[in-house]
């Protein structure tokens, strides 16, 4: 059963200008109960924006509309809370420099439950312990800035999960880390998403992140989504060229040595070729280079 539904999803931006520039054209996304879906495009392909309007957190002067919003086979209006928890590429953003890690969490579990700070205290620790940070204790009583870039990640993580989401939103995770951490977190997701039945939205540019871990795969590509499908029938019957060249991209060990992907025009207004009930893409456009 589909646990979120949007339909002709999209944001618009009004420029100081005052012009309307569209961020993300029409699109559609599902995610089922403990699905995991990659999202992947370039930087700039509108991955973020479009994520950030299932939260209503877009940035100023950015607006979504939509046909159809559905979680949980309801109607969601933009006031709704719902059971979702996002965790970034930085976790520095979502963390106050001057509060310690204890702080961080006991907030989130107080928000969720009116029990004694102790006994949130209790909890902190036991999910510190849940997402693999030795030293629960004495983590507790850092800043944010004495740990590794990898642990704060993984505190963003206990703090995403205290929240008790249905869906979990990682917007490039492991991006800012190093190579040997990035698969421990992406590991860590997958187990967690394992145990608590989570949907996975997973937002990568990298299609080597998505490749072990998604059921199904959109790729995204000047705000549009142009070509979705099971990770499957992305990786091994890809017909788009933009997914095609993502994914010559991914295949070579040196990303250094990775040329620039070549630019195709693709125009808004198109026709889905559907391969298959679940592999559909967008031809629509003219390619030049
Ligand atoms: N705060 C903002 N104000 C104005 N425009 C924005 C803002 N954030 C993003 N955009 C624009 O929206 C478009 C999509 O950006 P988005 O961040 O969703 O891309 P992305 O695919 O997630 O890439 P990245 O991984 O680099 O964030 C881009 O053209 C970007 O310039």
């Amino acid at each position: 059963m589909s646990l979120l539904t949007i339909e002709e999803l999209t944001v618009k931006l009004n420029t100081a200008k005052n012009e309307e520039k569209v961020l993300v054209h029409p699109l559609s996304l599902s995610v089922n109960k403990g699905e995991v879906v990659g999202i992947v495009g370039e930087s700039g392909s509108g991955k973020s924006i479009t994520m950030k309007s299932l939260l209503n957190l877009l940035p100023d002067g950015a607006q979504a509309s939509y046909d159809t919003f559905l979680f949980q086979g309801q109607s969601v209006t933009p006031k709704d809370k719902l059971p979702i928890s996002m965790i970034f590429q930085d976790p520095m953003t979502s963390l106050n420099p001057v509060r310690t890690i204890g702080y961080h969490l006991i907030e989130v579990i107080r928000r969720q439950q009116r029990i004694p700070k102790r006994q949130a205290k209790e909890l902190a620790i036991q999910e510190l312990t849940k997402v693999g940070i030795p030293l629960p204790e004495r983590r507790m009583k850092q800043y944010p800035h004495e740990l590794s870039g990898g642990m704060r990640q993984r505190v963003m993580i206990a703090m995403a999960l205290l929240a008790k989401p249905k869906l979990l939103i990682a917007d490039e995770p492991t991006t800012a880390l190093d190579v040997t951490i990035q698969a421990q977190i992406l590991t860590l997701i997958q187990q967690l998403q394992k145990e608590e039945q989570l949907a996975v939205l997973l937002v990568t540019h990298d299609f080597g992140v998505v490749a072990g871990m998604c059921d199904a795969i959109k790729v995204m590509y000047q705000g549009q989504l142009v070509e979705e499908g099971t990770t499957e029938e992305i990786f091994y019957h890809a017909a788009h060229p933009y997914t095609q060249q993502l994914l010559a991209a991914a295949h070579l060990g040196d990303k250094e040595l990775v040329e620039e992907p070549k630019k195709h025009q693709i125009q808004s207004e198109g026709e889905w070729t559907v391969l298959s009930p679940t592999h559909r893409v967008w031809l629509g456009g003219s390619t030049h280079e």
